[in-house]
């Protein structure tokens, strides 16, 4: 089974030191213990999505893969061997798009061409390709400015794959978008990741965005964050032309991931509550702990 894996978690452990901004209360200037014991295979092409309530630790899981921060034991494995830091290997999408704003959609998509150091018409190719592939053709000489957050989180996604990583990882990719622009590029993510093979590891707030998307869904618990269960999703092809969200089978699995995570929703707002002081203090929203059902 590990031999297959395209990435292997192991053992992961993370806390972080004092936390940033909490002069106030005294339990706050303990260290945070943010993941615990993480074990997680993916496979050479799997979609792998991972959900779990507020400040659960996913966000940080997901630098570890990225090689931005290292973990505090355990390992991280590419292709069998241990991540020791960012590479273009690894291609990651945030939910904030960040794109430069001086660079016109195409010119965005052929930085990382740039740094890989693809000549100039080569990187103009490949960029207009993925742009195609995005569904962005005819826009590419578009500044971002002049693009809307959906067109934008298509271009993030062309930028990432055109110097072609092993692996995407996207944090929260579409929570930014409006309900019908997020369906939208949730279907076209499936066709891209269809039409490329990649490995994707997916994180989201949302169930059913979740169910929708994986192959397999990681639940995880509330800090510290841990790997509760790893759901299968057997869906042969979730892009046929049946509502799929309206299957019984979906709704089914959407209720069973619910069922897991509401302890650990109640427990985040709990935790969540106790940092509140803190929240107020830097102008934070407070309305964390929760996760999408619908
Ligand atoms: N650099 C840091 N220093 C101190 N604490 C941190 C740091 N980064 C994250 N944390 C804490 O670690 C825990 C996990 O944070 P993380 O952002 O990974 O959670 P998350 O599941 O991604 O949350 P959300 O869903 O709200 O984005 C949180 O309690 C957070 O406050």
């Amino acid at each position: 089974m590990t031999t297959e894996s395209k990435i292997s978690i192991r053992h992961v452990h993370k806390a972080f030191g004092i936390q940033r901004g909490s002069k106030q209360l005294k339990a706050e200037n303990q260290p945070v213990y943010a993941l615990q014991d993480i074990n997680l295979e993916v496979r050479q092409g799997e979609f792998m999505v991972i959900v779990g309530p507020s400040g659960c630790g996913k966000s940080t899981l997901l630098d570890l893969l990225a090689g931005l921060t290292k973990p505090g034991s355990g390992q991280i494995l590419l292709d069998g061997k241990a991540i020791s830091g960012p590479n273009l290997d690894r291609g990651i999408v945030f939910q904030q798009y960040a794109l430069f704003p001086w660079k016109t959609a195409i010119a965005n998509v052929e930085f990382g061409l740039e740094a890989k150091g693809v000549g100039r018409k080569e990187r103009r190719e490949t960029a207009q390709r993925f742009i195609d592939l995005v569904g962005l053709g005819g826009f590419e000489h578009r500044y971002p400015h002049e693009l809307s957050g959906g067109m934008k989180q298509r271009i993030a996604i062309a930028r990432s794959l055109a110097y072609d990583p092993e692996v995407l990882l996207m944090d929260e990719p579409f929570a930014a978008l409006d309900a019908q622009t997020r369906e939208t590029l949730q279907s076209e993510l499936l066709r891209i990741w269809e039409a490329t093979g990649k490995t994707i590891i997916f994180i989201t707030h949302g169930i059913e965005e979740a169910v929708y998307l994986g192959q397999r869904v990681a639940i995880m618990t509330s800090r510290p964050g841990r790997i509760k269960r790893v759901i299968d999703i057997p869906f042969e092809s979730r892009r046929s032309e049946e509502d799929l969200r309206s299957n019984p089978d979906f709704v089914k699995l959407r209720h069973e991931i619910w069922e897991l995570l509401k302890d650990e929703v109640s427990r985040a707002q709990e935790q969540e509550k106790s940092k509140t002081l803190d929240a107020y203090a830097e102008g934070r929203s407070s309305a964390k702990g929760g996760v999408r059902h619908g």
